[in-house]
């Protein structure tokens, strides 16, 4: 075996068949413990061979679920089925690439990156879905030469790991991939596509795209992969879904196996999506002796604002989904105002549609499905008699109002507008009052703005009567304008 085998040599034969989840973990360890560095491509071909086996083609006779000790039985990974493809991958990659054209041996350049890029992307399959699930691994792309966006991303980065290239990164934004690469890491270049319908731009840097402010570039914050936090996000893209309702349950148990493998080895420390994955999946079933999955969550944010300067939403999102589904609302109000508080700094581009639809999904789906269900409660402690939960919406608005301020594309329309005044006007005038919005002038100087109670809401007399017609609506929307525009930065405080 010559010396970029590394992978297959340091793995040990007799660890094959791989059979259950802990032969699989343990392979994992062992990459991440050895003195080089994780074979990316061994590792994405194995998990890949797995969560294809059991969620893609049921055809193989599936061993009874687990065995007697209770560990989920899965598919045996054949050591040669592996090698094969693992060999396959190298000669693909050694096969295209002569490197005698790329000068510096020592970090890549922008060229190599390019070519490994057009290897990967001129060998996939003409048209297919390309959001199917199951389209992330390499496993994929050797069987059935199909990869997602991200997929192509993490094969160009293994492909320059089989090169020989170090300093050839994964760059991961919320939404979107790409590479990081040369002395200090300090290039950057597209290696995959976004969106549908939008030119790739693989090749050029992403400098564009920060500049614009846009949520898809995470203002210049994105998670610069290690070696082994590459493989946390191959482990993160393993998909558990059978079909839209169930989920391979053996599969679930891997991913959740080496999220805490990889957490323990501290390579989830600066990476807020992992621990967000991780997260969810303990929600489901969680793991004895381990934190409780909202601990998990409130490391996730607290990753994002020690490490990427509170750029990133999904945390936040993640988090205020958990205080949903558990009937905490006042808590999912904050977490979602938090949200908002990340995006208010963005200008909404139309790369950003992923994030558009977790807003329009937490305003005008999540948010009156809330104020329905505390509508017909009547305790005191109601959320409704609640200033802080009123401030933590007005703070939830204003940063998507601010989102929309100086952006390209509008934000809002009228189909925000109605249940952002249904939510709004549920509070009443007394509750309302006790919100004080300090405002901060540009020489840092704080003033009172008008108290939000004093901004009678036009068309109702004691803030008690509900608001009729559109143009009443509109009123509404024109008195919040004004009000944001009266300070330059408006920051929620519900005095004790
Ligand atoms: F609660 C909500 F906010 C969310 N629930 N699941 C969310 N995910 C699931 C996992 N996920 C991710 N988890 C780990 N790493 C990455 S890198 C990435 C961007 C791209 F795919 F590379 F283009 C996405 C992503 C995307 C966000 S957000």
């Amino acid at each position: 075996l010559n010396c970029d085998m590394a992978g297959f040599r340091e793995v040990d034969r007799r660890q094959f068949p791989l059979q259950d989840i802990p032969a699989i973990v343990r392979l994992f360890k062992q990459q991440l413990e050895s003195v080089s560095e994780p074979d990316l491509a061994l590792l994405s071909i194995v998990v890949g061979a797995i969560e294809n086996s059991l969620t893609c083609n049921r055809t193989i006779t599936v061993q009874k679920e687990t065995d007697t000790f209770g560990e989920a039985k899965l598919p045996a990974i054949e050591y040669h089925i592996t090698e094969a493809l693992y060999t396959k991958f190298h000669a693909i990659i050694k096969g295209a690439v002569d490197l005698s054209q790329y000068g510096s041996k020592k970090f890549a350049s922008r060229e190599l990156i390019k070519k490994v890029s057009d290897v990967i992307w001129n060998s996939l399959t003409r048209s297919y879905y390309k959001d199917r699930a199951h389209l992330q691994s390499l496993y994929s792309y050797l069987t059935g030469n199909k990869l997602d966006c991200f997929g192509v991303a993490f094969a160009v980065v293994a492909g320059c790991q089989v090169l020989g290239f170090r300093d050839v990164h994964l760059a991961l934004s919320e939404d979107h991939a790409w590479v990081v690469f040369g002395e200090g890491g300090k290039e950057t270049a597209e290696v995959t596509w976004h969106g549908k319908g939008n030119e790739d731009k693989r090749g050029q840097p992403i400098g564009p795209g920060v500049v614009s402010k846009s949520w898809l570039y995470v203002n210049g914050c994105p998670v610069i992969c290690t070696r082994p936090m590459e493989v946390a996000a191959l482990v993160s893209a393993i998909n558990p879904s059978l079909n839209a309702t169930s989920e391979a349950m053996e599969v679930a148990l891997l991913q959740q196996e080496l999220l805490w493998l990889l957490y323990d080895l501290g390579h989830l420390s600066h990476y807020p999506m992992a621990i967000g994955n991780l997260s969810d999946l303990e929600e489901v079933s969680p793991s004895p002796g381990r934190p409780p999955c909202a601990a998990l969550f409130q490391e996730a944010a607290t990753s994002a604002r020690t490490y990427y300067r509170n750029q990133h939403v999904y945390p936040y999102t993640y988090q205020g989904g958990y205080f949903y589904r558990h009937k905490l609302y006042k808590e999912a109000f904050e977490s979602w105002a938090n949200a908002a508080d990340v995006i208010r700094l963005y200008n909404y581009s139309r790369d950003d549609e992923e994030i558009y639809k977790e807003f329009l999904e937490i305003a005008n789906e999540l948010i009156p499905h809330i104020m329905k269900v505390v509508s017909s409660g009547h305790s005191a402690r109601s959320i409704l008699k609640d200033p802080e939960c009123f401030a933590y919406l007005l703070r939830f608005y204003d940063g998507i109002c601010q989102w929309e301020e100086g952006s390209p594309t509008p934000v809002l329309h009228i189909g925000w507008a109605k249940p952002l005044v249904n939510t709004i006007s549920k509070f009443d005038a007394d509750v309302r009052a006790q919100v004080v919005i300090i405002c901060q002038n540009e020489d840092g100087t704080e003033s009172t703005g008008e108290n939000v109670s004093d901004t009678t809401v036009p068309g109702t007399t004691d803030g008690k009567s509900k608001l009729k017609s559109e143009d009443d609506v509109n009123a509404v929307i024109a008195a919040l304008d004004e009000a944001s525009d009266d300070c330059d930065k408006q920051k929620y405080l519900s005095n004790e």
